[in-house]
């Protein structure tokens, strides 16, 4: 029997741009002496949430992170993401605690499958599956089934159905009766969430999210399969209690389950309908004049979420660009070097790259390819 003591593992998921990335960057700078090691997984070519979380991180001996850029983690066909996990598990002396950023458009679920899969489960527990939601979206009907299954709506549920710990995020501008009706219609999705916790700005408290221990190993011959612990372990109960979370309604049924297993890929492939691509100018941009052009272009065109650094000119500062559908958000980037050339990336379903481009192209005034 193999006694090497296991490396916990916390799986964030969420919707595209609910704040995962800035969850993670909190945890980060909270993380008081634990060293981390950090998995991100992006959906478009190039990648925007790990330079921002390195932007954030220290000396690589406390906080590693690892990229997967327009890649998949952790299905079977993906070749990075055992070798790094094993890469992990060989310097674990100085590891104490995993992190997965799954991409907005993948499923926690394969993530889990491939930690209690024969390669990881010798080495690795899943600590908890933790999703972030962006709740005035939530709120807005966007995850409603209005007419037939909303592609949107689907992922959605099915990120929810395997969290153990749900984060409404966003909740700034929000009212006790929003809140509410936010709790209730995550728990209708999320039938195994055992914490549903506030947050504003995706901060959470480290110890609510790091070292929940929400599952155990249940080792057979053969298999290896998490079951749910069946209530909180002792010490964190205190703990908890001081969370600021939605009054008397934080715990949900306890009940013990197993995770769905058989959903393996990200939607994109299974729908080509979820599109990826990156626009770039070589022309110095307004950040006013970006702002609205992009904000525009989200009404206009089925944009989901855009990202990435913008350039002003010579010699000026660069931005960091952050939409969600069409609230576009965009500051000076004091850690990123400027330089001449912009890039965005964009995610959407259905949305035309050729559209966009040329909408930004007109409402820039300048070119976009
Ligand atoms: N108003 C508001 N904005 C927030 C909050 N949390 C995050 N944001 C913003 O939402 C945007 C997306 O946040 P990210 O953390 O990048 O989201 P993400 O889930 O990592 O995004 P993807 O990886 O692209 O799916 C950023 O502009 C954040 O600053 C919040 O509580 N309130």
């Amino acid at each position: 029997m193999n006694m090497k003591k296991l490396i916990p593992v916390t799986i964030v998921t969420g919707f595209l741009g609910s704040g995962k990335t800035t969850l993670l960057r909190g945890l980060i700078e909270r993380r008081q002496t634990r060293r981390l090691a950090i998995l991100i997984n992006e959906f478009g070519e190039i990648s925007i949430d790990s330079t921002l979380v390195r932007d954030g991180a220290v000396g690589d001996d406390e906080v590693r992170i690892h990229d997967f850029a327009d890649g998949l983690i952790a299905y079977g066909e993906d070749e990075q993401f055992v070798p790094t996990m094993l890469a992990i598990a060989a310097r674990r002396a100085n590891v104490d605690h995993v992190l997965i950023e799954t991409s907005g458009l993948a499923l926690p679920s394969a993530v889990m499958e491939q930690l209690q899969g024969a390669a990881l489960a010798d080495d690795f527990i899943l600590d908890a599956t933790i999703a972030v939601v962006d709740t005035p979206l939530l709120l807005s009907d966007q995850f409603e089934h209005a007419a037939g299954v909303n592609p949107v709506a689907a992922m959605f549920e099915r990120q929810l159905e395997s969290a153990d710990v749900v984060v409404l995020n966003k909740v700034d501008e929000l009212d006790d009766e929003q809140l509410l009706l936010a709790e209730t219609r995550v728990r209708l999705r999320a039938p195994n969430v055992r914490f549903l916790e506030l947050a504003r700005r995706a901060q959470l408290d480290i110890r609510l999210a790091l070292g929940l221990r929400l599952h155990q190993p249940t080792r057979t011959e053969h298999e290896h399969a998490y079951t749910l612990l069946p209530a909180m372990p002792g010490p964190q109960t205190g703990v908890l209690a001081s969370q600021s979370r939605l009054n008397g309604h934080a715990h949900s049924g306890l009940g013990a389950h197993s995770h769905g297993l058989a959903t393996h890929k990200h939607f994109h492939e299974q729908d080509p309908g979820w599109q990826s691509f990156v626009l770039r100018s070589d022309a110095p941009q307004s950040s006013a004049t970006l702002a609205a052009a992009l904000r525009e272009a989200a009404m206009a065109e089925p944009i989901l979420r855009s990202k990435g650094f913008a350039q002003t000119g010579e010699g000026q500062g660069a931005l960091l660009v952050q939409g969600v559908r069409a609230r576009i958000d965009i500051k000076a980037d004091a850690a990123r070097p400027a330089g001449k050339r912009s890039e965005l990336v964009f995610i959407g379903y259905h949305v035309s790259r050729s559209k966009v481009a040329a909408l930004l192209t007109e409402l820039t005034g300048s070119s976009w390819r």
